[in-house]
């Protein structure tokens, strides 16, 4: 048998599941042929030829997505150069297109409510360059931790700040007032109690409450955001605790806002081919648990309906939302994005102009876009864009 193709047959439960959805089971049982992708940090333009003789094959450019590149399915590039010097990233093409679907402008206040371990909140951070700022939030503590590692691998953390926290309750709004600020910056002796630059060291006292307490590695709704990382610009610097948490109506959310969100929701992760092949090492019981228990979808579709509307309640008005999950099943996608438009009337379905381009299908609701792996030649994912509009 290939290499990249599942060994053994689906079990019947997963067949059922795909049945179920529409999704072809083929996917999963045909050789993988899926490349992989590459995205070059801006400015290392000049690595791909080095890369290129490095890995022995040749990178495609690809024509619909800047700066990302496909190589041969079984070609590794952790080992490089490149990548251990942090020009390049691993990266598959249809979250890079989530991700250009949010149209990002110099100076956006831009939010990842499901954040880690972060390869879209990289793309964003350059794209945005030496303007706006990121806020990434994640239930999962581990996985911010190395959201945060990548961070700083890339240096990309100077316009960024890192929250563990339930994203279907997280309300801090962004710090957008940066000019206001980096004037009291200068200040800062005289402000008792603000956020000074952001160190690796945890005071003595924080540390001992976390040994006494032993932590978890998820946060609940009810638990406050807990702050992991801020770069010197993210407008953190400077700031009390209270002017950090500060909460604001919904009516000044309009004004105050994000000017972006992107809610990669969490998902049943059955369009990623790769993730699902691995079930064959992990036992395909786990995949019953994991991605087929009814009890655990009903809650996904919960989970994924009130992390986009929680989102969506802090968009300021004219700023866009993208929803993506890599499920391709109809319950985590167009069923939601149905009910999140019956429930809230300022949101309206937008066209995602740069998809006319991209390879991939419409969804069952028009607007919105499905990459389908045997199509796309991606992994497959779901995107769906909303703006904030007033009525
Ligand atoms: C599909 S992954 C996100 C991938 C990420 N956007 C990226 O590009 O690397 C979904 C993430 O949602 C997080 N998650 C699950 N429930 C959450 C919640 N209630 N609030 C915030 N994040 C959550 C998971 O820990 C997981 O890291």
């Amino acid at each position: 048998m290939e290499e990249g193709a599942a060994k053994v047959p689906l079990p019947d439960a997963f067949v059922q599941f795909l049945e179920a959805n529409g999704i072809d089971p083929s996917i999963y049982t045909a050789i993988d042929s899926t490349p992989r992708f590459i995205r070059l940090k801006p400015g290392s333009e000049a690595c791909v030829e080095e890369l290129e003789a490095e890995l022995n094959c040749k990178l495609q450019k690809l024509q619909w997505l800047p700066a990302f590149y496909s190589l041969p399915p079984h070609v590794q590039i952790a080992a490089s150069r490149a990548y251990r010097d942090a020009k390049i990233y691993g990266i598959d093409a249809a979250s890079g297109a989530a991700v250009m679907a949010l149209n990002i402008s110099p100076g956006d206040h831009v939010l990842d409510l499901c954040a880690a371990p972060g390869a879209k909140l990289c793309m964003v951070l350059d794209l945005l360059g030496d303007s706006g700022s990121v806020t990434g939030v994640d239930v999962a503590r581990h996985r911010l931790a190395a959201c945060r590692t990548m961070l700083q691998k890339y240096t990309l953390g100077d316009r960024c700040r890192l929250f563990v926290a339930d994203g279907t309750a997280f309300s801090v709004i962004p710090s957008s007032l940066l000019s206001d600020r980096e004037s009291c910056v200068f200040g800062l002796e005289e402000r008792l109690d603000v956020f000074k630059e952001w160190t690796a060291r945890r005071p003595w006292k924080e540390r001992k409450r976390v040994n006494k307490s032993g932590i978890a590695q998820l946060v609940s709704r009810s638990q406050p955001p807990e702050l992991i990382y801020y770069g010197q610009h993210s407008g953190v610097v400077g700031l009390t605790k209270e002017e950090l948490y500060k909460t604001l109506s919904d009516n000044e959310i309009a004004n105050h806002g994000y000017d972006k969100v992107l809610v990669d929701a969490e998902c049943t992760h059955d369009g990623s081919v790769k993730h699902i092949q691995k079930f064959e090492h992990w036992g395909w019981r786990t995949l019953q648990r994991r991605v087929l228990d009814a009890e655990r979808t009903d809650d996904l579709h919960t989970l994924q309906l009130n992390l986009l509307t929680n989102g969506f309640r802090l968009l300021k008005v004219g700023g866009s939302l993208v929803y993506s999950t890599c499920s391709l099943t109809v319950a985590q996608n167009e069923d939601v994005v149905e009910q999140f438009l019956k429930e809230n009337g300022t949101a309206e379905l937008t066209e995602i102009d740069a998809a006319r381009n991209w390879p991939c299908k419409g969804g069952c609701i028009p607007k919105t876009w499905r990459f389908d792996p045997s199509t796309s030649q991606t992994s497959g994912l779901f995107v769906a864009k909303f703006t904030k509009v007033v009525i």
